[in-house]
């Protein structure tokens, strides 16, 4: 399909994604520390955060908003992941342990991540927290990535099984990156919270 063909909701998505990707990547590097450590501040009081025991991170990428700071000075039960394109299932997660004895390496898209070795991993429905990458969301917890539909196929249980209410989807941006409102898609799975420079925000996602 040429993308004269796309309906006007897939070219406006698209184009909104240009444009927030271009300002993220934009921000220097200052600012991207210090709207991140706000937005770390913002997370790190929340009971939700403090009483969670398996949290997923990502390691930023082109400007993105960095959690990495939530590590800092952990509560003694808390033990962090990060995402690992899966060798098995195509466009779909795994979590490895994020610890002082962690290997890297870089994978399709130039992101670093843990080498998949199964026994550091959990699978995806035994995290409490999963903090996720995003380009832009909304004030109902729509979430609108990088295209690829990772984590609305790596959580997609959480659409059948309603009373699965781990893990906790929260999304980490800029505060510019909250926008109006994002068509939902059949296959997205909305965010549970969010943490920006300006604020904690809690959603009724409506899926459970
Ligand atoms: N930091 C970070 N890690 C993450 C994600 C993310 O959004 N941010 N992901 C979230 O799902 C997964 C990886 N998904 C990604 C999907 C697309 C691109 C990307 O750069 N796309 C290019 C096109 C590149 C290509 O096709 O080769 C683009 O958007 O221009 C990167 C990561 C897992 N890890
Ligand atoms: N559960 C699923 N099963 C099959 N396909 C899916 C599923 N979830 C998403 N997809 C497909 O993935 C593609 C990308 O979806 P979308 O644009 O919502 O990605 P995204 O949420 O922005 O990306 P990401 O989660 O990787 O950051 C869509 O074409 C969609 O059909």
């Amino acid at each position: 399909m040429t993308s004269s063909a796309l309906p006007t909701s897939d070219q406006a998505k698209r184009s909104t994604r240009r444009a927030l990707q271009q300002q993220r990547a934009s921000l220097s590097t200052h600012q991207q520390k210090t709207l991140s450590l706000q937005a770390v501040q913002h997370l790190k009081t929340q009971p939700t955060f403090r009483n969670a025991k398996h949290i997923a991170l990502y390691l930023p990428v082109r400007g993105e908003a960095d959690p990495r700071q939530l590590r800092y000075r952990p509560l003694p039960h808390q033990q962090f992941y990060l995402p690992v394109l899966s060798p098995f299932h195509d466009n779909r997660l795994w979590f490895v342990r994020w610890n002082a004895q962690t290997r890297f390496r870089l994978n399709r898209f130039r992101i670093p991540e843990p080498y998949p070795y199964y026994r550091h991993s959990r699978p995806a429905r035994w995290l409490d927290m999963v903090i996720t990458p995003l380009v832009a969301f909304d004030m109902h917890g729509t979430r609108m990535g990088m295209g690829g539909g990772f984590y609305d196929r790596t959580f997609a249980f959480k659409r059948t099984q309603r009373h699965q209410m781990r893990p906790r989807l929260c999304g980490f941006a800029y505060d510019f990156q909250k926008i109006d409102h994002i068509e939902r898609q059949r296959w997205d799975i909305p965010l549970d919270e969010a943490t920006s420079d300006a604020s904690f925000l809690r959603f009724g996602t409506g899926i459970y």
